[in-house]
């Protein structure tokens, strides 16, 4: 559904009075923009040169462009109306900067990095987040600034992510465990959903510890994750009409902003119990074991949060807001990744033949699983992670970023407080910059291959899956570790089958899209046991 049928959708669901009164502020909102339009045609002409637009149309702008796949509709868009990558659109009354090439991507992420590393206000954001005092959807300042200090020096440094190893490794026996259960059977296994738990496991026992699963916590934090989602997805009505859902709002019940106050109290109770726990436990550990704000080997996110609030100056609140984004962050990506690979090995069986190959030579002989220091040699299987990213990217959208100031990009200027939107689907893609783009090929990313130095760590503008710059994603290590230690499991462990009936072509990535995209069709396949597996998980 696009935004004009959904406008649409609303006018027809409503009451007439609410009808009413919501002509009433688009009335307004029409008078408005004509009169700014006119206002500004005569002020800025001279000035200002904006980058290229399509036409668009009174009220919603551009809204009516952007159809079910955002970035998709955005790629086709700049290839017609665009300049260099660079597109200037009004949606609803959001004026929007779209980034869809390598270089422009480079202009926007490197030269301005400083002066577009905000983040647009929003309702959904300010109700899920405690007044977006989260780290994803901070605005630029002093808070952001004390919160990434935080996590990249506490939470997500390499000795950090490092000191998981043991719990990543205990979390994929248990998922190694349940397929062999299915394969004995002769079952199928739902790929899709066991990623999912998988990567919402790892990422629970993380931020709270070896008990998450008690009172199915873990379970309520995946459904609470999947409401905070769908509330957050890049293109809601409410994003683009913030003078309207102001307005109404409070009348209607109808915006996401209402919904996400309702989410927030749920996740308020469940991380204050949780977090009640953590200093009962903290109080009677011997002198405060975890005191002094150094955080141990084994502890937790909450663990470490609480050992450093006082040195950050952060409330409980803060503390609320980071690990709702550590929990929305980062199970969805991490899953998205581990699904899209394995479908498009099930669609290219060489290649699955090929890291199958490698993940058995490099794995020493009779070993039950692969263990994270075995991977360290495995480049054919960092070459499919990436190349799934490429592809793929979880976030095709990145995160919106704001501008704070005016600047000159290539000629043109961005005006202060445009949304910058960078289409890391359609630079992924970039025909100048990758041989036969719309082809999974992991082996351009491997030795002699045609990206074999491109790394997505943000240097590297024709691949930017984490994003670049200020913004980029703090939990880069951390996902990657996950995604990497299970394929390279599954992989060994099993061989795998289509379900009966069905052929490699039948696997459908058409995508659904939000602030992630996922495949339209659940990914099913068939385990059977692997010889070294079959050994392995026997012995147990
Ligand atoms: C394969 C896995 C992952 C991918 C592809 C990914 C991708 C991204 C992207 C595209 C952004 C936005 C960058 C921008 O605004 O320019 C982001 C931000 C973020 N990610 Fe990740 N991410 C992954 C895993 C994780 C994990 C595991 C965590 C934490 C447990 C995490 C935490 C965050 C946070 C907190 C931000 C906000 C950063 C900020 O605004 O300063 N991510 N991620």
């Amino acid at each position: 559904m696009d935004h004009v049928n959904l406008a649409y959708q609303v006018l027809q669901a409503t009451t007439p009075l609410a009808q009413v009164l919501l002509l009433v502020p688009l009335l307004l909102l029409l008078g408005h923009s004509i009169s700014r339009s006119r206002h500004g045609s005569k002020q800025q002409q001279p000035k200002r040169r904006l980058p290229p637009s399509p036409p668009g149309l009174p009220i919603i702008g551009h809204l009516h462009h952007v159809g079910n796949r955002p970035h998709v509709s955005l790629r086709g868009l700049d290839a017609k109306h665009g300049g260099g990558g660079l597109m200037f659109l009004r949606l609803g009354t959001v004026p929007s900067l779209i980034v869809s090439s390598p270089r422009a991507a480079q202009l926007v992420l490197r030269m301005h990095d400083h002066a577009i590393a905000s983040r647009p206000a929003s309702k959904v954001a300010d109700a899920l987040f405690y007044g977006s005092t989260d780290i994803g959807f901070s605005p630029y300042g002093e808070h952001w600034r004390q919160l990434r200090r935080l996590v990249t020096t506490h939470l997500f440094s390499v000795k950090k992510v490092n000191s998981y190893r043991d719990a990543r490794q205990d979390e994929v026996r248990l998922v190694m465990e349940k397929i062999r259960e299915t394969a004995v059977a002769g079952k199928a296994v739902d790929i899709s959903e066991t990623m999912n738990t998988f990567a919402n496991d790892i990422v629970c026992r993380a931020v709270s510890g070896k008990f998450f699963r008690e009172e199915g916590r873990n379970k309520l934090f995946r459904e609470m994750i999947e409401t905070n989602i769908r509330l957050i997805d890049g293109f809601n009505l409410e994003e683009y009409f913030p003078g309207l859902s102001n307005a109404l709002g409070s009348i209607t019940g109808w915006f996401s902003s209402n919904k996400a106050d309702e989410s927030r109290k749920r996740w308020d109770g469940l991380l204050e119990t949780i977090i009640t726990d953590h200093e009962g436990r903290r109080r009677s550990s011997e002198h405060g074991r975890l005191g002094g704000g150094v955080e141990q080997e084994d502890s937790d996110f909450i663990d470490v949060l609480l050992s450093v609030q006082e040195e950050y100056g952060i409330t409980r609140d803060h503390i609320k807001a980071i690990l709702i984004d550590m929990f929305s962050a980062g199970t969805d990506t991490s899953s998205l990744v581990l699904e899209l690979a394995m479908a498009e090995l099930m669609r290219n069986p060489q290649l699955m033949t090929r890291l199958q190959a490698e993940v058995r030579v490099n794995t020493p002989k009779g070993q039950e699983m692969v263990a994270q220091d075995d991977i360290a040699s495995m480049t054919y299987l960092r070459a499919v992670v990436k190349e799934t990213l490429r592809l793929h990217p979880p976030a095709p959208l990145l995160l919106p970023h704001l501008s704070m100031v005016d600047c000159e990009v290539d000629g043109y200027t961005i005006p202060c407080g445009t949304r910058v939107i960078i289409n890391e689907w359609a630079i992924g893609r970039d025909p100048e910059s990758w041989e036969k783009p719309e082809e999974f090929v992991p082996e351009r990313f491997t030795e002699g291959g045609s990206a074999a130095a491109v790394d997505f760590r943000g240097n590297d503008f024709q691949f930017v899956p984490f994003g670049a710059g200020r913004r980029i994603c703090p939990g880069l290590n951390f996902g990657m570790a996950t995604v990497e230690i299970m394929l390279a499991n599954l992989v060994y462990c099993f061989d795998w089958e289509l379900p009966a009936g069905m052929e490699k072509e039948d696997i459908d990535l058409t995508e659904v899209f939000g602030l992630t995209v996922h495949p339209k069709q659940k990914l099913i396949l068939v385990p059977k046991l692997h010889a070294i597996g079959v050994h392995a998980l026997q012995v147990e």
